[in-house]
């Protein structure tokens, strides 16, 4: 008998269309009718994932923040705290300089382990000053993220992987950038979109020849009842 291989998703240019912006709706069924476990594995603040999660209608198997949050549907684990990036922004902004997402913010009003600068931003001043507080930034083409080094979206992985008996070995990655370089490094099978930075597409098993969605929805008819 064979059975799908459990996933393990980014959301930013892995699930979106063509365009870059907004998820492209054809993911939705495949991963609501996956036949295995699907983590989501993002840079973004823990409600997106949840709330991805809760609207496709699948359980709630979370990387939220770069592996800041960790969600294995019983048990939150945070990684890291939110206070040493919030200095670094704070100093950002007192040189003159601003995260840019206007007043409410909503990148990171629910934010609890690091902090999202919008990418119009001079990243220059941002890393200097975030290597001054032993940070980094990390660029995902969608936000730069000033954070803890210590935590990453592969760590994440492992954690819901050993809660919820999942073999990493059998699992099937999807990403496009730099964070995601540490699930590929600890999954059977990777793979980078076509969009896919430079780290992404060196650490992946697999570069495709396809973009975003289309990308994602080629593996996921490739792998479906392949373990
Ligand atoms: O939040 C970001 O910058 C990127 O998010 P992603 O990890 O889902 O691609
Ligand atoms: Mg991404």
């Amino acid at each position: 008998m064979t059975a799908d291989p459990p996933l393990v998703l980014d959301i930013d240019g892995t699930l979106t269309r063509p365009d870059r912006w907004g998820l492209d709706p054809r993911v939705f069924d495949p991963i609501r009718e996956w036949d295995a476990p699907v983590v989501i594995a993002t840079g973004k603040a823990f409600p997106y994932p949840v709330a991805l999660c809760h609207f496709v209608g699948v359980p709630e198997l979370v990387v939220a923040e770069n592996g800041g949050v960790v969600y294995t549907g019983d048990d939150v684990f945070f990684t890291a705290d939110r206070e040493a990036a919030q200095a670094v922004v704070e100093e950002y902004r007192a040189q003159g300089y601003s995260p840019g997402w206007g007043e409410e913010d909503t990148v990171n009003r629910w934010r609890e382990t690091e902090v999202a600068v919008n990418l119009e931003q001079p990243i220059g001043p941002l890393r200097e000053i975030a290597a001054a507080h032993g940070l980094e930034v990390v660029d995902t083409g969608y936000a730069y993220h000033v954070k803890d080094a210590s935590p990453n979206k592969g760590d994440g992985v492992e954690t819901i992987a050993d809660r919820v008996g999942i073999d990493l070995e059998e699992c099937v990655a999807i990403g496009d950038s730099v964070n995601d370089v540490s699930t590929f490094e600890r999954v059977g099978r990777s793979f980078a979109v076509a969009n896919a930075d430079e780290a992404a597409k060196a650490a992946a098993g697999e570069i495709l020849d396809r973009p975003h969605a289309d990308g994602t929805l080629a593996v996921l008819d490739r792998v479906r009842g392949s373990e």
